[in-house]
């Protein structure tokens, strides 16, 4: 069953076209990619499809809801993280994961934040100010932050471009094992081309607004007669 369906999504920003005639599904528990060359759309559809920003045309519904009419419903089982959203610096970071937790009326506020303080390793940073971390860290809380509610559909603009190799990987594997666990289905942009082979199901290549190729990795390597995705990507993006 899709828990998310985007359909003929638009979205303008004056003169620019961000986003032409976008359409995508995820299904319950699936792990999907959104990939795209730099301004290809991605983020702007992330937007819309978190109802930061509102399309010009096209529908989206979440959980067979439809977004415009019945936003605080559909928004209650999703989730964010972004490296480029900035969380309030002052705050220590089991401030900010309380917050959170009381903001989305989490029923063991308590409970759920020392879980997460747990799995992201942030015990040692629990009394630190987040403006005092690095960016990994912070990386690390936002991921935290963005799993308070567990949500049914987690979004993750480029999760682990802060990260270094051996913090990325272990990230990767812990969203992951969410995934499986849990049934938390993620769609994720990422220029990482093994990342996106290593996590997700299937992937939506977006060029200049429109989802172009759509498959598992190993079928658009095999459609592309390419060896890898990196190679799908660099055919794709260069037409
Ligand atoms: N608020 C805005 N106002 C004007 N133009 C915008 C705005 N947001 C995005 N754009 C434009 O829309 C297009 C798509 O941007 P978007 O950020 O969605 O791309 P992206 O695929 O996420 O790129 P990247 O991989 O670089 O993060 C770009 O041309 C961008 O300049």
């Amino acid at each position: 069953m899709a828990i998310l369906e985007a359909s003929h999504l638009v979205k303008r920003f004056g003169g620019v076209t961000a986003v032409r005639d976008l359409s995508l599904s995820v299904g319950d528990g699936e792990v999907v990619g959104l990939l795209g060359p730099n301004g290809a759309g991605k983020s702007t559809t992330l937007h819309m499809l978190l109802g930061l920003i509102t399309p010009d045309a096209g529908s989206i519904r979440l959980f067979g809801l439809d977004l415009a009419r019945h936003r605080t419903e559909a928004l209650s089982q999703v989730n964010f993280a972004a490296s480029y959203v900035d969380l309030p610096g002052v705050l220590l970071v089991h401030e900010v994961l309380d917050a959170f937790a009381r903001l989305y009326a989490v029923r063991h506020p308590r409970r759920r934040v020392e879980e997460l303080i747990e799995l992201f390793e942030l015990g040692p940073l629990r009394k630190r100010q987040l403006m005092a971390l690095s960016s990994g860290q912070r990386t690390r809380v936002q991921l935290a932050k963005a799993l308070v509610n567990a949500p049914r559909l987690l979004v993750l603009d480029e999760p682990t471009a802060n990260l270094d190799p051996d913090a990325g990987d272990r990230i990767r594997g812990l969203l992951s094992r969410l995934a499986r666990e849990n049934g938390s289905a993620m769609l994720i942009t990422s220029h990482n081309m093994r990342e996106v082979e290593r996590m997700c199901d299937r992937i939506h290549f977006v060029s200049d607004g429109v989802v172009v190729a759509a498959g598992s990795a190993k079928e658009l390597a095999g459609h592309y007669g390419a060896e890898d995705l990196e190679e799908v990507f660099l055919k794709v993006a260069r037409g």
